[in-house]
């Protein structure tokens, strides 16, 4: 069954982990019975033993018995415990390595548009969440659920013997107490989601900005993220101490009810023994099984309240983490085979999901041709990124086609469609491993020696010598470690390894030195041959040898046509042109 299927359905999603262990939970929970069944008999051993000393020395049973009784009783006893939780140390930790893979899959799913709405801190966080809740719930039931449940099952069962009216009056009790708690727990519910929604912002408003702490000092902003965060954690503080102290009232109403019932039920048991209806063993039993009941209804229901806090943790973190993936193969897909990688948008018509209905794109045509270097030029917001995203397929168009060597990339398997493109972006992404995972990321079976000469091609290799671990070099969170020419040449040297038919380039804003520009100008001319290039140009100067400009324009096409050309007809292209250059004078005056 699908993941998304457990997405509204907790138990159920529980239930998939537990079958795949089946073996190791069926021993667990026949320890455990069997460990709880020895516990309880205990007692009436106990019971056993008294009676036996009451009598004179020679006459009834001999306490011997009772004692070899006993002693097998607690041995048996602790041995199961230790036989449960010795399997459980396996069978808990696997389940829990199972389920974060599972949903780590899941989620690296999900489209680009999906990462967009949420905060990485707090999706990393509730795969956590959900983990731990699976792991304390299974702990919780093992160990304090059922338990308690078993034992008051036997010790009732052993109290009919010295007085069913008794038996009865404490099953009566206990199911009431029971009822009543978990009612009262169950109450509770909306506290706990409340307080399980804070602590996930918490931990998602500090990862968005420690990631982002070099904007933070820029605009001097630590002292504000200081006063903010304080005011996200006292919500949190406040939400965690109403769902503490919802469960503290619980708790002390169920000692108040164990109080008074202990009173009672030792009253009427010595009052039995004075009316010689009962023995000095069965006061024993009483005493030790009476107490046993009422607190096992206490663990019980303190058990039973947070294993409802780790539920409503986790129904949290499944309804967001478990939705179902926007973008995923047609039925009909097959593998994009390139051949020149000749791209076609056709009729594309397409708006941002939640933003109300505006299109972006409203018709839009467009045909690049195989081998051909084009320019995607226009102001901010005039749709290039949404362009570029559409091809490699982030969203799904409303209408039209994007056709690659005529296939139509909606009936394209993904796999295939990441295949025939290799993209440069403008941030560049870098992950912290070394250089060498990061450049061989465009290719994973590529040999040492492919990544070397990618990296060569790229104008990576002085530097990359220069380096004191060379290749080895572990390039810190987001590439913070290497210089923002050095990124970019690593992501060629990476689009290198790939070597995929269509590459769209995202050109950096920042301005670089004019050693690193130069650079980085040779490492994309060699990256650029042979290739059909779509670059989103932000300096239109690099535009210089490219074969077609396309200028945009509130998602239309405003011109199209040679650089050249375009600059004689004088137009939006010719505008930006000369604006540009009216910047760069300006800044070199
Ligand atoms: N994730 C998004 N959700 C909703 N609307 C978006 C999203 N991304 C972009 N837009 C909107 O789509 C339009 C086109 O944006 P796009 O990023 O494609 O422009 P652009 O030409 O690449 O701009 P820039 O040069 O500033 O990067 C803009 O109106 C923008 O506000």
């Amino acid at each position: 069954m699908p993941l998304t299927e457990y997405r509204h359905r907790p138990l159920a999603f529980f239930a998939r982990y537990i079958a795949r262990h089946a073996v190791a939970h069926a021993v667990i929970l026949l320890a455990v019975l069997g460990a709880v069944a020895f516990s309880v008999s205990t007692q009436y051993g106990v019971k056993f033993l008294v009676d036996s000393l009451s009598q004179e020395p020679g006459q009834g049973k001999s306490p011997w018995l009772a004692f070899t009784v006993l002693v097998s009783f607690v041995a048996a006893d602790n041995l199961l415990w230790r036989v449960a939780s010795w399997v459980a140390s396996y069978a808990f930790v696997n389940v829990t390595g199972d389920l974060r893979s599972e949903l780590f899959r899941h989620l690296t799913g999900h489209s680009p548009g999906y990462f967009a709405d949420r905060l990485p801190g707090v999706l990393t966080s509730r795969i956590t969440a959900t983990s731990n809740a699976v792991f304390q719930i299974e702990n919780m039931f093992v160990w304090n659920v059922l338990p308690p449940c078993v034992a008051t099952v036997g010790a009732i069962s052993f109290l009919t013997m010295v007085s069913v009216k008794m038996a009865a009056v404490l099953i009566v009790i206990a199911a009431v107490v029971m009822l009543a708690m978990f009612h009262i727990a169950a109450a509770g519910r909306p506290l706990h989601h409340k307080f399980a929604n804070k602590a996930a912002a918490v931990d998602g408003e500090m990862v968005d900005v420690i990631g982002n702490m070099a904007l933070v000092r820029a605009f001097g902003g630590t002292a504000r993220e200081h006063s903010r965060f304080d005011m996200t954690v006292a919500e949190e503080m406040t939400a965690r101490r109403r769902s503490l102290q919802y469960l503290e009232k619980l708790r002390l109403t169920h000692a108040l009810v164990v109080v008074v019932m202990t009173l009672v039920l030792l009253a009427w048991a010595i009052t039995l023994w004075e009316e010689k209806q009962a023995t000095a063993g069965d006061v024993v039993l009483v005493c030790t099984l009476g107490l046993s009941v009422l607190s096992a209804t206490r663990d019980l229901a303190v058990a039973l309240v947070d294993v409802t806090q780790h539920m409503a943790r986790l129904t949290e973190a499944l309804a967001t983490l478990l939705s179902p993936h926007d973008m995923h193969d047609h039925p009909e897909a097959s593998a994009l085979v390139p051949n020149g990688a000749r791209v076609t948008f056709e009729n594309v018509t397409f708006g941002y999901p939640g933003s109300g209905g505006k299109l972006v794109f409203n018709g839009f045509n467009a045909e690049i041709e195989p081998g051909q270097r084009v320019g995607l030029v226009g102001r901010s917001g005039s749709g290039k990124s949404t362009l570029v995203g559409l091809m490699q397929r982030f969203y799904r168009v409303q209408g039209g086609r994007i056709l690659i060597d005529g296939h139509d990339i909606a009936k394209a398997t993904e796999t295939s469609l990441r295949n025939a493109i290799a993209i440069v972006p403008q941030d560049t992404a870098l992950l912290n491993r070394t250089l060498m995972e990061n450049i061989r990321y465009g290719r994973p079976d590529a040999t040492d020696e492919e990544v070397w000469e990618a990296a060569t091609a790229a104008r990576c290799r002085s530097f990359i010598e220069n380096l004191p671990e060379g290749l080895e070099t572990v390039v810190g969170d987001r590439g913070v470690k290497l210089s923002g020419g050095q990124r970019q040449r690593i992501a060629i040297a990476r689009a290198f390894l790939k070597n995929a038919p269509l590459l769209i380039l995202d050109e950096a804003t920042s301005a670089l030195d004019s050693d690193s520009e130069e650079a980085i100008r040779q490492a994309l001319e060699s990256l650029m041959a042979g290739r059909t290039v779509i670059t989103i140009a932000h300096r239109l100067s690099t535009l210089r040898n490219f074969d077609r400009i396309l200028v945009l324009e509130g998602g239309k096409m405003i011109e199209d046509g040679a650089p050249e050309a375009l600059m004689r007809s004088r137009g939006v292209y010719y505008d930006l042109v000369t604006r540009e250059l009216g910047r760069l004078s300006e800044q070199a005056a």
